[in-house]
């Protein structure tokens, strides 16, 4: 286990940046690529060891996936000419490979198990499972089909109207890829709107889909067409910047390509609120996803609410944003979002551990946390748990630390965003960067 210290004097963190490809849009276009038949280009791809999970698992199911960088080319059978893989599926750290996955090998042609890295083997995944086997499906596992390894036996499934109890884009989309190939048509309700990049590809993969309020209905039996992807800026990543800029006097960034899907910018909406000036450029959608630039610059902060319908726009922001809190003047409250709990780790203890011992004033509530600022942080060791939301916030905290900051397990950020550090030290042009 490795550790890497950073320590910064008088950071300001000016200039441009590309970020790294949409890791939610990069696997679902591995797998609608691998799904229908022929050709599909992805341009953008985000190479980072989640993504290249979901590929590597197409591979053992016998479609040719080439990939150059962030280029992919994919050159399907299509899904009914799978083979069936002669080893283990290995989904490693990444819980969107694993969920969205069991959905669509469970009305496949093939049997197969599914497996993962010890934090994924620990994460939920009877919530995908338990609608599947009401679908018909045949997941096995322990305890009652909830933890890796499944092992998946394809087979003719039957369409469901599910209502989801829970926001998770996860398995809305673990559902909606069943109700591909199940007899008679599938439909999903969620209270609270999740991330639809789900149901964007499959419309441009030439799914009949249709969406009225918050219900979305698929026809079972389709088979989609393959076609060419382009991959925006992960907004969750980039996230990690913006509020690096919007903690640090004289600094300003201006971030390329960035998705802005509005199911994912509720970021985009805390630092406006909080008090960041946030300018967003012309927005482009070339097959399907808003992207455009946004330039973030610092603003004084004030502390504020976050709960209810953003909650899932921002889930994975929330660790990088309960260290801008530390910043705030006033109290911000994080609520509605016990979701934390199942992450990589559970970010609602490994976030309020981390912080305090930075002297941060934070405590966990049950489906959040309270931070009071803003509070003079010192430096320290801090755990990454081997979860890169928590290693890319401990790198971050550095900037605004008095002291250095040890991150143990930094090697976890290559998961989402593998070129992370040489982004921090090209933005940080006028600090000290020792490290
Ligand atoms: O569908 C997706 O690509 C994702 C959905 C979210 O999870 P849930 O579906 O569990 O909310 C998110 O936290 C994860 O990083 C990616
Ligand atoms: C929760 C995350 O991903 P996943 O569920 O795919 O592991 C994340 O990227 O923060």
């Amino acid at each position: 286990m490795g550790i890497k210290t950073l320590e910064f004097e008088n950071p300001i963190l000016s200039g441009k940046l590309t970020i790294p490809g949409d890791k939610s849009i990069s696997h679902r276009a591995v797998m609608l690529g691998s799904i229908a038949k022929g050709k599909t280009s992805i341009s953008g791809f985000l190479d980072g060891e989640d993504c290249i999970s979901t590929i590597n698992i197409f591979r053992q199911l016998g479609v040719s996936i080439e990939r150059e960088g962030t280029k992919v080319t994919i050159d399907s059978p299509g899904m009914l000419r799978w083979k069936t893989p002669t080893q283990v599926l290995y989904a490693g750290n990444s819980g969107t490979t694993a969920r969205l996955l069991l959905g669509i090998l469970a009305g496949s042609r093939i049997t197969s198990v599914l497996t993962g890295d010890e934090s994924l083997s620990n994460r939920p995944m009877n919530r995908v499972t338990l609608p599947l086997r009401t679908m018909g499906a045949s997941i096995t596992g322990e305890p009652d089909s909830n933890l890796l390894p499944l092992s998946i036996t394809g087979g003719q499934l039957k369409a469901i109207d599910y209502t989801m109890p829970v926001a998770s884009a996860q398995v809305k989309s673990a559902i909606l890829f069943a109700g591909l190939t199940a007899e008679g048509e599938t439909s999903v309700s969620e209270t609270t709107v999740s991330r639809d990049h789900t149901e964007r590809m499959l419309m441009q993969f030439g799914a009949d889909l249709s969406k009225k309020g918050n219900t979305v209905r698929l026809k079972g039996g389709q088979l989609l067409h393959a076609t060419d992807v382009v991959v925006p800026g992960d907004i969750s990543s980039a996230a990690f910047f913006m509020a690096a800029v919007a903690m640090l006097e004289r600094s300003s960034v201006s971030f390329k390509n960035v998705g802005l899907n509005p199911t994912r910018t509720g970021i985009i909406d805390v630092l406006k609120e909080m008090g960041a000036q946030v300018e967003i450029g012309e927005e482009k959608e070339p097959l399907g996803e808003p992207y455009g630039d946004v330039t973030i610059t610092y603003g004084s902060l004030q502390g504020i609410e976050i709960s209810g319908a953003i909650i899932p726009t921002l889930i994975d922001e929330l660790p990088v944003i309960a260290l801008l809190a530390t910043q705030a003047q006033g109290t911000t409250i994080i609520k509605d979002a016990a979701e934390l709990r199942v992450k990589e780790t559970d970010r609602i203890v490994a976030v309020t551990t981390e912080l305090k011992k930075l002297g941060a004033d934070i405590e966990a509530t049950d489906d959040g946390m309270i931070i009071h600022g803003p509070t003079a942080l010192t430096g320290g060791s801090l755990a990454s748990y081997g979860d890169h939301r928590l290693g890319m916030m401990a790198a971050i905290a550095a900037l605004v630390t008095s002291g250095p900051i040890q991150i143990e397990d930094p090697s976890c950020i290559a998961i989402s965003y593998p070129g992370f550090f040489d982004d921090l030290e090209k933005l940080a042009i006028s600090t000290n960067l020792k490290g």
